[in-house]
């Protein structure tokens, strides 16, 4: 009989394994899915160490994990587009479809949004999760079901560059070399930005960032806002300031620096999320007219695109995984994402062998250059 093992948070540091039954079809037009791969996000360490982001408070156990990929092991009568065996990157979060925000096709805006692993909603980090047909992304042959559990982080990268309208030719600065980050930057140059300037405060993650997709990086100094945005515009010979500025730090030095790096008329996007209130440089805003936008999650064909982009060589997110560990180890994965020791790592779901374990798979130089103290930025 196959596990529905799943790795749950009781409360703040304290996880178990439970058997929990395998989920039925509740509506002909879901699948049942068994759960293969998942990457940790800094929301699932956050909830682990805290128990709470912002107002979603943990007041039951709750399973952790939403980036997942899986295979579909059961479909419901009325699904026509997936068959048992398809390979699937799995979208976490279903909106109701009837709200204004899901008419207007903003369906990540739902506000009865049932997004995995955010509570009270059970997350992925299990053995089977049923989902609607239409939110399980089938894999082209030329992506690995390991890709597939990148989707998920690839899809916040896609909405955020796109709220930043990246033209061809443009140029891009990208606060935080994290995932995050570090994704939006492979997909500003798949949009076609010539110069992408990564920021963070670790060089070792911005040496990762050039060897990955960065033209240019600046290690932020503890100076002004005004004076880092000179140098790091210096830096990229961007004298009139970067078309677009995207925040993937959350931290309030970088949104401000962010808002003195942006040119005049050009755009802002808010990615991270870290304290609600911070002093933000309202009078730089007025005075370029800056076009300021929010970023949440994924909407319409954000997961589609992502996958495209990795199915045609654009985005390569084999280069952000450390290590793939089974199941049981869970926890330690959780643990070496606190301390900074990854970028991803993968958790097997558990009943999906794996000779693996993070210890054998990394690899030590990418390894060498993640190495950071920074726990996750998240919320
Ligand atoms: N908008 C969304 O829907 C969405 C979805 C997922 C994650 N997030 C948020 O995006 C952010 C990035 O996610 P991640 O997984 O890459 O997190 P992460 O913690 O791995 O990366 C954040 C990076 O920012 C860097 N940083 C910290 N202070 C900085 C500063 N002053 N200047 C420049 N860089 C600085 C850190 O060193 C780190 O490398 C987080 O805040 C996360 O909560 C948002
Ligand atoms: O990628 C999706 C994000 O991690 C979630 O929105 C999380 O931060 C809150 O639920």
């Amino acid at each position: 009989m196959a596990s529905n093992l799943s790795f749950v948070l009781n409360k703040p540091n304290d996880v178990t394994f439970e058997e929990r039954p395998v989920p039925k079809l509740q509506h002909p037009h879901d699948v049942l899915v068994a759960v293969n791969y998942t990457g940790i996000c800094g929301s699932d360490v956050h909830y682990w160490l805290h128990g709470a982001i912002g107002h979603f408070v943990v007041k039951d156990p709750m399973v952790l994990g939403h980036e997942s990929a899986g295979t579909v092991v059961e479909v419901g009568s009325a699904v026509k587009t997936l068959k048992k065996g398809d390979r699937i990157a799995l979208e976490p979060g279903y909106p109701c479809r009837r709200c204004s925000a899901c008419l207007s096709g903003h369906y990540n805006l739902c506000p009865d949004m049932r997004f995995a692993a955010t509570p009270p909603y059970d997350g992925t980090l299990t053995g089977f999760w049923v989902a609607p047909f239409d939110f399980c992304y089938k894999l082209p042959d030329n992506v690995s079901t390991q890709e597939g559990a990148l989707i998920e982080p690839l899809a916040v990268a896609v909405h955020i560059v796109k709220q930043a309208r990246i033209q061809p030719g443009q140029s891009v600065v990208i606060m935080g070399a994290g995932p995050v980050g570090l994704l939006c930057a492979a997909v500003a140059r798949s949009f076609g930005a010539t110069k992408v300037v990564s920021v963070d405060i670790i060089q070792s993650k911005l040496d990762f960032a050039r060897s990955y997709a960065a033209t240019h990086t600046y290690v932020s100094q503890r100076v002004s806002p005004e004076e880092n945005a000179r140098n790091l515009l210096a830096v990229a010979d961007l004298p009139g300031g970067a078309d677009a500025v995207i925040d993937a730090s959350g931290a309030e030095p970088s949104i401000q620096t962010s808002l003195h790096a942006v040119r005049m008329g050009g755009t802002y996007v808010q990615g991270g999320m870290g304290k609600a209130d911070i002093n933000f440089p309202i009078m730089a805003l007025c005075l370029k007219e800056v076009t300021a936008r929010g970023s949440f999650r994924y909407g319409s064909g954000d997961y589609k695109l992502a996958i495209d982009l990795v199915a045609a060589g654009k985005v390569d997110v084999k280069a952000l995984v450390n290590g793939v560990v089974p199941f049981k180890d869970a926890e330690q994965a959780f643990k070496k994402v606190k301390e900074g020791q990854v970028i991803k790592i993968l958790i097997a779901g558990p009943n999906e062998k794996v000779e693996q374990s993070v210890d054998t798979s990394v690899d030590n130089e990418k390894l060498k250059q993640a190495q950071a103290v920074g726990s996750t930025g998240c919320c």
